[in-house]
């Protein structure tokens, strides 16, 4: 486990295993305001679901769907809201982790709950805000930039894997694009995908630039 010294601050009282961190600031940024948004993700088989963002703050990106928590809502309840407004679908959303970024230009701090569905009802529409599509999940598809990166040893394997290795896939789905995302999904999109939980925290520059990150594994899913 480590420290609880360790764990950046705004992820509050939680015992984690970091399994990556790194970046070339130093010190966690000091933040004010703090802003609860969610993020879902929507796994069928051998595919995941992920929407690409037409407007608002991270235009031009794919990412779960999700958005802020509105006043008199739970974030497990914003959660399917988002899912519902922004991909047109209903799912059993289970929670998964939590995740702190301060980005330079916003003011208030993203306090994300991320969660995931196995299954769900309806068909995946796109909406004003989001256009769902169908990534193949295999394991060269789950780890495909991380395995390009110059210095693998920069972030070792996630540890607590139960799950079994997520099998390839027939078909001609394009692989997960990392690419298109934001930096710090890769991080930790694995280990969703696996069943586990996690929480993490990056401090981001303009232009999808992470600074200073850090990401551990929690034991139990703990969350609303
Ligand atoms: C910095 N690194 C990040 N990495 C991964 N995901 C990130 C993120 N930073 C924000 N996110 C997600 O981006 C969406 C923004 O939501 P956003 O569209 O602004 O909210 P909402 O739908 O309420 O907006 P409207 O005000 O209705 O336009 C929301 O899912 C949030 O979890």
């Amino acid at each position: 486990m480590a420290s609880d010294s360790d764990i950046p601050p705004g992820l509050g009282d939680v015992k984690a295993q970091v399994y990556a961190q790194g970046g070339n600031e130093h010190e966690w940024r000091p933040f004010k305001h703090t802003r609860l948004y969610t993020n879902a993700f929507i796994i069928e088989g051998n595919k995941l679901l992920l929407g690409f963002k037409k407007r608002g703050f991270g235009a031009g990106l794919y990412n779960g769907f999700g958005g802020k928590v509105e006043p008199g809502e739970t974030p497990a309840q914003a959660a399917r809201r988002e899912l519902q407004e922004e991909a047109g679908i209903d799912a059993p959303l289970e929670y998964a982790g939590r995740l702190f970024f301060v980005v330079t230009g916003v003011e208030s701090v993203f306090d994300i709950r991320i969660y995931v569905a196995r299954e769900y009802v309806g068909v995946p529409t796109e909406s004003d805000e989001m256009r769902p599509r169908w990534f193949a999940l295999s394991e060269d598809s789950l780890y495909a930039r991380r395995l390009a990166q110059s210095d693998p040893q920069a972030d070792p394997p996630i540890p607590g894997q139960v799950a079994p290795p997520v099998p390839s896939v027939d078909g001609d789905l394009p692989d997960i694009p990392y690419d298109q995302m934001w930096a710090d999904d890769i991080y930790w999109l694995p280990h969703l995908v696996r069943g586990g939980c996690f929480v993490g925290r990056a401090d981001f520059d303009e232009g999808n630039v992470m600074r200073r990150y850090w990401f551990g594994s929690v034991p139990h899913c703990k969350g609303d």
